[in-house]
């Protein structure tokens, strides 16, 4: 083949492996050649690379942001395009395309952007450009700083700093705490790119021995505005004091700080600051809707229940305002089995946990997230279809963080804010001027599931659940009574009772807090009114004005009211620092008195089965079968769009409210007044009666009065107490008490001087019978002797004491004399014997001190003669 026909036949063809040789060593040699002129020509790998930046750092004036659309326009590394690549990342969102460039040319940038829009990025990829630049190495230390807010997104971040910048030489640490100190101190100087949370930052700035960050390049913030808020404002500062001020900041967050002041502190040279969506309708995402519900605090958890009972298939995550609430609603949801799997993620959990919980509610399909506001910032869960604000957010703000963990990434979302009537004007109102698009919806109040009955019957079989029940009440007036913004939240709004009753509790538990604040607001009113009485010329108060002060001081100080009476409870105590029971005392003792000064204001608290029937006016119950799918409660939340039953919760309270309960209308019954009652009737409360075993009756609680005096009865229709009346009982008390004693006492005695008669006779007797007896007595007694420990015998001070306090132990004491008996038959035993032994003996009787028989004086010399008689 290739070869003309004519060469064929002649048989002069050449042979094709010779040629073929040869062109292969000529083509080799040529090769070897061009080889060696490269070698010769080429320049070390550094060089090139140095090269390479210069042209990048040349191109970084040229960068134009408008001609920007994928990550290859920006004059980037090669590893670090390579990164972004293999990580899917090409087309640049707009907070990346606009804060890239400015990072890159070295400036100090604060970005905002809606939630979910790409910040991330936007810092990562000038982090990494930074260090390549300097063509760092892990001998430099400490080049770039991240901190984050939350040990979870600040994990995230460290995640995607390991995908994107793994083609690069860098070392990158995650110092988040939760892990042991000592372990990450071995690695934290050989880190380059450090993500941490602020707290363990300061930990190893001040613990760590060689930690420094004395060549830092880069300080990131992300979330800027938490970071730099009154929170970690302290640990802010004293990490800022131990940074170089020569370096680069970049600020990040959905929700950006202006505040010059922070600014300051972080020595910011000339930042560029680039908020994306500045001109935008919307401060958060297009693709999100975002709606509200206005219901009554008790009715939350059914709210809940239904929710998810009609998003079985769906991914959402509810935020709680306090851990508690996460922890005993967790637990109460997964005793519900809504049938969806329930996670939970808060601040008290093992870092382990969290970390678990992360993972798996980023892998699940379908799933529900219980969260406090440690999942609010950046965390981004893969398909978020619901975000369900359970307890209204600190402010629009927060809001628009929580709302942002869906609707990422050009992807769909729905948000839906819980808001309490008492909160809804505020709250309405913030979002609006954050232009927040939120509409009212209604509840299908044919799908509410009323719940609190299952919690009435978990919380009555399991003791743990009812203690968690308690302090998620607890914690949750807490955070409201802890609000900043009094407008939005006011404690004294809350339906306290109704509340407890709606988590399954039968009494509210007690709330220290609202005492204080309740004897505050009691001071203010009462140095108000003095001030008014003092003003010259003011009139003295009249009935009228009594009656309004009754009337303004009834409606501030019910709830705290309500907060006392369940005090009195003593099983369903719950105190938020039990450090100071003295205190705790005193203040009982100032309320009791403050009761008495507010005498027939007291507001009792509605019985639970009263609150509860106010309560399951609006819910209707339905039992349904656990295992139910979407389909049937599909249209839980349905009628926001058309209120297909025109009836809403709002409108059916305001029904109610038309015709009040019976409970409602129900005139308060004081303290006073109920205890009158009792007394008319002639109960009696509280008493305790047990019985003895010869069946006789003996009351324990509360402590009957020995010495009846005669005027008790009249005393106790006056109510109060006299104090000097009191005195005077107590001393008389005490009086019969001790004369109780006394006689008890003598008849102790006068029983054992009877028994050690009876004994004596009884020896006498004996002795008549035979000496043998005797001396066989004696023999036993120095066969024992060695044995003999000198402990054994009866400390006769205890014996004294003992004596007196406790009659029951009467026979042992006799028994102990009896035993004494026998030491004094032995150590007349003793003389008989020879001078070594007895000296021995003597020794260790000599540590004894005088014998009290117990008898008199008499009795004793009756005795001893009579032993001394029956020895000879
Ligand atoms: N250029 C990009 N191309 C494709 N996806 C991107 C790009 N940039 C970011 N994303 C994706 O968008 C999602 C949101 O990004 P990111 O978490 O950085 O948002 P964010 O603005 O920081 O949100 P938040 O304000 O909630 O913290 C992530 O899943 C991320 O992978």
């Amino acid at each position: 083949m290739g070869k003309p026909a004519e060469h064929r036949g002649s048989g002069e063809r050449p042979d094709p492996v010779r040629s073929f040789n040869r062109w292969k060593k000529k083509h080799s040699h040529r090769q070897n050649q061009k080889k060696q002129l490269r070698k010769k020509l080429k320049k070390p790998e550094w060089q090139v690379e140095r090269e390479g930046i210069s042209r990048l750092i040349q191109n970084y004036e040229k960068i134009n942001v408008n001609e920007i659309t994928r990550f290859s326009d920006f004059p980037l590394s090669k590893k670090t395009l390579k990164g972004l690549q293999e990580a899917q990342y090409r087309l640049v969102t707009e907070i990346q395309k606009q804060t890239i460039g400015l990072a890159l040319q070295g400036k100090d940038v604060l970005g905002a952007a809606k939630t979910g829009s790409g910040k991330t990025l936007a810092f990562l990829v000038p982090v990494l450009e930074a260090l390549y630049r300097l063509q760092w190495t892990s001998t430099d230390g400490l080049g770039v700083l991240i901190i984050s807010p939350t040990r979870e997104l600040a994990y995230q971040t460290f995640e995607v700093l390991r995908k994107v910048g793994k083609n690069h030489d860098f070392s990158a640490g995650l110092i988040i705490g939760g892990k042991d100190l000592k372990h990450e101190a071995e690695r934290i100087n050989n880190i380059n790119i450090l993500v941490c949370t602020p707290g363990r930052l300061l930990q190893h700035m001040d613990e760590t021995i060689c930690f420094h960050a004395t060549n830092l390049q880069m300080l990131v913030l992300d979330e800027a505005d938490r970071i730099l808020d009154m929170g970690f404002a302290d640990t802010m500062n004293a990490i800022i004091e131990n940074l170089p001020k020569k370096r680069q900041t970049l600020l990040f967050s959905a929700t950006q700080t202006k505040s010059v002041k922070d600014l300051a502190r972080l020595s910011l040279k000339n930042p560029e600051y680039v908020w994306v969506h500045e001109k935008a309708k919307y401060s958060t995402p297009a693709t999100l809707e975002q709606n509200y519900i206005v219901c009554e605090l008790q009715q939350k958890i059914s709210v809940l229940y239904s929710f998810l009972r009609s998003h079985l298939k769906k991914k959402s995550i509810v935020f709680f305002s306090s851990c508690k609430e996460v922890q005993y609603l967790f637990r109460v949801f997964c005793r519900l089995r809504p049938g969806i799997s329930i996670l939970a993620l808060h601040g008290r959990q093992q870092q382990m946990r969290r970390m678990e919980v992360y993972n798996e509610f980023v892998r699940k399909k379908a799933a529900v997230l219980f969260a406090t506001d440690i999942a609010a910032r950046g965390l981004d869960f893969p398909a978020v279809n619901w975000v369900l604000q359970y307890d209204c957010p600190e402010d629009a703000n927060t809001y628009i963080h929580r709302a942002g963990r869906t609707a990422r990434y050009k992807e769909d979302g729905e948000a839906l804010l819980i808001l309490l009537p008492s909160e809804e004007k505020g709250m309405v109102q913030q979002l609006l001027q954050k232009k927040v698009p939120v509409k009212e919806i209604k509840i299908n109040p044919e799908k509410l599931m009323d719940v609190q009955k299952r919690l009435e019957s978990f919380l009555a079989q399991d003791r743990d659940l009812k203690e968690r029940a308690q302090r998620c009440f607890v914690s949750y007036i807490r955070s409201v009574y802890l609000m900043k913004d009094k407008e939005v939240f006011d404690v004294s709004k809350l339906p306290i009772p109704e509340y407890a009753l709606s988590l399954g509790l039968a009494v509210a538990p007690r709330v220290r807090f609202l005492q204080k604040m309740q004897k505050q607001s009691t001071k203010e009113l009462v140095t108000h009114q003095a001030d008014k009485v003092g003003e010259p010329g003011a009139a003295c108060l009249t009935n009228d004005e009594v009656e309004e002060f009754r009337a303004y001081f009834n409606e501030k100080m019910s709830i705290l009211q309500n907060g006392r009476e369940r005090r009195n409870s003593s099983e369903d105590r719950l105190s938020n620092d039990t450090s100071d029971e003295e205190q705790e005392e005193e203040e009982e003792e100032e309320e009791e008195k403050l009761g008495k000064a507010k005498g027939s204001q007291i507001q009792s608290v509605p019985g639970a089965t009263e609150a509860q029937k106010i309560k399951e006016v609006p819910v209707e119950f339905l039992d349904r079968d656990e295992e139910e799918e979407d389909g049937p409660d599909a249209d839980f939340l349905k009628v926001k769009r058309h209120n297909v039953f025109g009836l809403d919760l709002k409108e059916k309270n305001a029904l109610e409210k038309k015709e009040p309960s019976k409970s409602k209308v129900k005139k308060k019954v004081t303290k006073v007044a109920e205890a009158k009652k009792v007394m008319k009737r002639n109960f009696k409360v509280n008493k305790k009666i047990t019985f003895t075993d010869d069946g006789e009756l003996v009351q324990q609680w509360p402590q009957m009065q020995k010495t009846l005096m005669k005027d008790t009865e009249e005393d106790d229709d006056t109510g109060g107490i006299n104090l000097d009346k009191a005195k005077e009982r107590l001393q008389e008390e005490d009086k019969f008490d001790k004369e109780e004693y006394r006689k008890k006492i003598k008849a102790k005695h006068r029983e054992k001087r009877l028994k050690e008669r009876e004994a004596r006779r009884e020896a006498n007797k004996r002795q008549a019978k035979a000496k043998d007896e005797e001396e066989a007595f004696l023999d036993w007694s120095d066969d024992d002797d060695d044995g003999f420990d000198p402990s054994t015998l009866p400390d006769p001070d205890k014996y004294r004491s003992s004596e007196e306090s406790d009659s029951d132990d009467t026979e042992d004491k006799i028994s102990d004399t009896k035993k004494k008996q026998g030491m004094k038959k032995r150590s007349s035993k003793v003389e008989d014997e020879g001078p070594t032994s007895r000296n021995r003996k003597k020794a260790k009787w000599e540590t004894l001190e005088p014998l009290d028989t117990g008898l008199s004086l008499a009795e004793d010399e009756e005795l001893v003669l009579h032993l001394l008689k029956s020895q000879n």
